[in-house]
């Protein structure tokens, strides 16, 4: 069953066309990794799939749902969760409250949704929920610290659990392993499979470091000046002509 189907996808900022008549489709339950240049429209195609930008042309199905006109905050509430390059946090917050924000939000999705506010979870029983969701991700310690000091990695894996406390269906990496050491990098990929194998979760990401891609990647789409060259099993899309030119060539190796 396919998650998201996008067509015909265009954008232009004043000054560059960054997508040119792009078509995504993303499967439910598959690691869906989009490669590219600098610059080749990677960030602003997942600013259009999550809602942050409209697309100037172009449509885009959620879950069978024509979901191109709504806005990001609609799409969340229908389970389209995203994580940025620099992670977003409340810095001055503790990374408990970080947390316990996520959850409540959760809890107001989910009360909204249902029209019953008044069955609200406590606020102690989130208390505890948030405390078991960092002991599970090794960030237990740093519970009464402000986010904005932990170390970079860690304040990834922090964002990546507050995204994960929404329930989304489909969540969209912004290079996840952006600035992290080898051993950060490798258990990021682990953590991504666990999501796709164990809990069932759908994956879409941008990601530079090719041992990352090939780590967590079932289905591989490669961007160009804003046009897809390449889509489909990942063995194959390295073996493409135009794909090894651009990345695997002379020199290559680097996405
Ligand atoms: N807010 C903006 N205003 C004007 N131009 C922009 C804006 N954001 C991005 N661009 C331009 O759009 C093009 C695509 O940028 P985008 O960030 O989508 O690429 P990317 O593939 O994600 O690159 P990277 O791998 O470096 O993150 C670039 O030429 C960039 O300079």
């Amino acid at each position: 069953m396919s998650l998201i189907q996008a067509h015909g996808l265009t954008f232009a900022y004043p000054s560059v066309r960054v997508l040119k008549d792009v078509a995504i489709t993303v499967e439910a339950n598959e690691s869906h990794v989009v490669i590219g240049p600098n610059g080749a429209g990677k960030t602003t195609l997942f600013k259009v799939l999550s809602g942050e930008i409209f697309p100037q042309a172009g449509s885009i199905r959620y879950d069978g749902e024509d979901v191109t006109r709504l806005d990001a905050w609609q799409r969340v509430h229908r389970g389209i969760g995203r994580t940025f390059q620099v992670a977003r946090l409340f810095g001055e917050q503790t990374v408990l409250n970080n947390v316990v924000l996520a959850l409540e939000c959760r809890e107001r999705i989910n009360g909204s949704s249902a029209g019953r506010w008044w069955r609200l979870t406590p606020a102690r029983a989130l208390q505890e929920e948030a405390m078991e969701r960092l002991a599970s991700y090794g960030l237990d310690r740093r519970a009464g610290d402000a986010a904005a000091t932990l170390s970079h990695g860690d304040k990834k894996r922090l964002e990546l659990l507050l995204t994960l406390a929404l329930h989304p269906k489909l969540i969209m990496l912004d290079e996840p392993t952006a600035g992290m050491a080898p051993e950060d990098r490798r258990a990021v990929v682990a953590l991504i499979n666990r999501l796709r194998e164990e809990e069932g979760l759908t994956l879409l990401l941008t990601e530079h470091d090719m041992e990352v891609v090939f780590g967590l990647a079932t289905r591989l789409t490669v961007l160009n000046y804003g046009e897809i060259i390449a889509s489909g099993d990942p063995e194959e899309v390295r073996r493409d002509a135009r794909v090894q030119e651009i990345y695997f060539g002379k020199g290559g190796g680097h996405a």
